[in-house]
């Protein structure tokens, strides 16, 4: 048996939470380990959040050049080098992993570069690459994340699909981007390789895009992403995939339809890490869906082993992890942080962005709760005016026997900053009263808040 390395916390798999909470450890004097794969700094530093958001950035930039005889500039024969887009993505995220690396190793903690498994409870074997160390700990935090599902399509696996990993290092533009799956990364990718050059045709199962949306907000996405030209199939079942993704595939529907691209992104939903690792040897139990179960604590089954992040079935945003960090420090603090009755806010990166907080229509009639909504469209911001960004709109949920603000909707420009505001006023308990007569900045897009809860009736 080989030596076994003991610490006071093992961090499997180096996510928001899990490396949050190791330097946080650590700097507190606890002996920390995190064993990691590769990605320095997790997932949406590497592969997701900060190389989409830059990647949509430039696209941005393409865009508003490609407009700029709109607001008075010329600017003849635009045209977009995907490989200088790949590299300024890639210098984003070098700089990120750099400063993350600098944050590990001032903290003070190990990091085991390897793929981990449990050997039996509390203790993981790592491949390192000078061979295998074995490290247990008196408690355990297991943040492994998800990967792109490859769902069950007839020969899709064949067609060698890329996922969003490849698609944010692509360094030669794609002839037609056929995407799989209209949701966040289908919307936000799709939209951005459209404005970096491509044709893009999105293949969404379903009857609309963002389903969980109310359906105006379902309509506004499909209409701004239509007005750019990304063709959108809805309603796509028993689909069949023949080609190869980088050549030439295609995607036919049982309907009959049939799309051609040079390549094929699967952006269709998440798979948890949680197979070959050794959970049952660990006592660690996994719920229908193959995610890690837990309790409102992040405890999982098995005795001082906690999950986070989206193995344990956390909403897949980075600042969700990062809030199953709070949870789990505060128990190692005598704190009783939980994830119930959690606001959990998001903002799609389209452009407009779309952001949501608390409670939409659709959601509080399946709970049976009496709400009052006020709608604004953009077009009367001004600020909006003054940008030409007048698409999309406001919509805000309160309750109708309370002043109470139960959520908001805000598909628009800077809608992640102005939904910040109204989560404020919601954390903060406040009536709606204060955003109708609260004094904002003109010409804000924030002061749209003033008209949209003057809009409550
Ligand atoms: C394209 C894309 C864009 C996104 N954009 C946003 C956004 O704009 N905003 C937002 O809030 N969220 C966004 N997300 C979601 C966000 O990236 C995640 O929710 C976030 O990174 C939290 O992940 P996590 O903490 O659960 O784990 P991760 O960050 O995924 O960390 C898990 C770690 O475990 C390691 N690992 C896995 N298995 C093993 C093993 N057996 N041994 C060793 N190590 C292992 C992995 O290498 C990885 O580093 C996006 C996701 C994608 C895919
Ligand atoms: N801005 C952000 O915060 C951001 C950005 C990207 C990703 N994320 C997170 O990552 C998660 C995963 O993103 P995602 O886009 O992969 O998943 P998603 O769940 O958002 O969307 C997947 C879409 O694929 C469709 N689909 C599933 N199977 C299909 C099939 N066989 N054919 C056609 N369509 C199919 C689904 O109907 C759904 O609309 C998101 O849910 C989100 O939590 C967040």
């Amino acid at each position: 048996m080989a030596r076994v390395e003991s610490f006071d916390i093992l961090v499997f798999g180096g996510g928001k939470a899990g490396k949050t909470l190791a330097m946080d450890q650590a700097k507190a004097g606890k002996r920390v380990a995190v064993v990691e794969a590769g990605l320095i700094g997790g997932s949406c530093i590497n592969i997701a959040c900060i190389p989409s958001k830059t990647l949509i950035r430039s696209a941005e930039v393409a865009h508003a050049t490609r407009r700029a005889a709109e607001f008075g500039t010329h600017a003849d024969n635009v045209r977009t080098s995907l490989d200088l887009v790949r590299n300024r993505t890639a210098s984003v995220v070098a700089e990120m992993v750099a400063f993350n690396q600098s944050g590990f190793d001032a903290s003070g903690f190990e990091l085991v570069i390897g793929w981990g498994r449990f050997v039996s409870p509390k203790t993981i074997a790592v491949e390192t690459g000078n061979g295998v160390r074995t490290l247990t700990g008196d408690k355990v935090y297991i943040n492994l994340g998800t990967t792109a599902a490859v769902p069950d399509v007839p020969g899709l696996a064949n067609a060698d699909p890329i996922t969003h990993v490849e698609a944010l290092q692509l360094g030669d533009m794609p002839r037609h981007l056929l995407v799989l799956g209209g949701g966040y990364i289908g919307m936000e990718l799709g939209q951005a390789f459209r404005r970096l050059g491509a044709d893009v045709t999105i293949i969404e199962s379903g009857e609309r895009l963002a389903p969980r949306e109310d359906e105006d907000v379902s309509s506004a996405l499909l209409d701004v992403l239509q007005g750019e030209g990304v063709n959108i199939a809805l309603n796509c079942n028993g689909t069949t995939v023949t080609g190869k993704s980088g050549q030439s595939v295609s995607v036919k529907t049982a309907d009959g339809r049939h799309f051609e691209g040079s390549h094929l992104l699967v952006a269709a939903g998440r798979r948890p890490r949680t197979e070959g690792i050794g959970l049952e040897l660990a006592g660690v139990e996994l719920d229908t869906r193959g995610f890690i179960k837990v309790d409102e604590h992040l405890r999982t089954t098995a005795q001082d082993v906690w999950a986070m992040g989206e193995v344990a079935g956390t909403p897949m945003f980075t600042h969700a992890s990062l809030d199953d960090y709070r949870i789990v420090a505060s128990q190692l603090k005598g704190g009783s942080r939980t994830t119930q009755g959690r606001i959990i806010p998001y903002c799609v990166f389209i452009d407009p962005e779309f952001a949501r907080v608390g409670l939409n229509e659709s959601e509080a009639r399946s709970r049976g709760i009496e709400y009052r909504t006020a709608r604004l469209p953009m077009d009367v911001v001004p600020r909006a005016r003054t940008l030409s960004q007048r698409k999309g709109f406001m919509k805000a949920l309160v309750a109708k026997d309370s002043d109470k603000i139960l959520g908001f909707s805000m598909l628009g420009v800077n809608a992640g900053e102005v939904m910040s505001v109204v989560q404020m006023t919601m954390l903060g308990e406040l009536p709606f009263t204060v955003l109708r007569d609260g004094i904002f900045a003109h010409p804000t897009i924030t002061e749209g808040l003033n008209m949209l809860f003057g809009n409550v009736k």
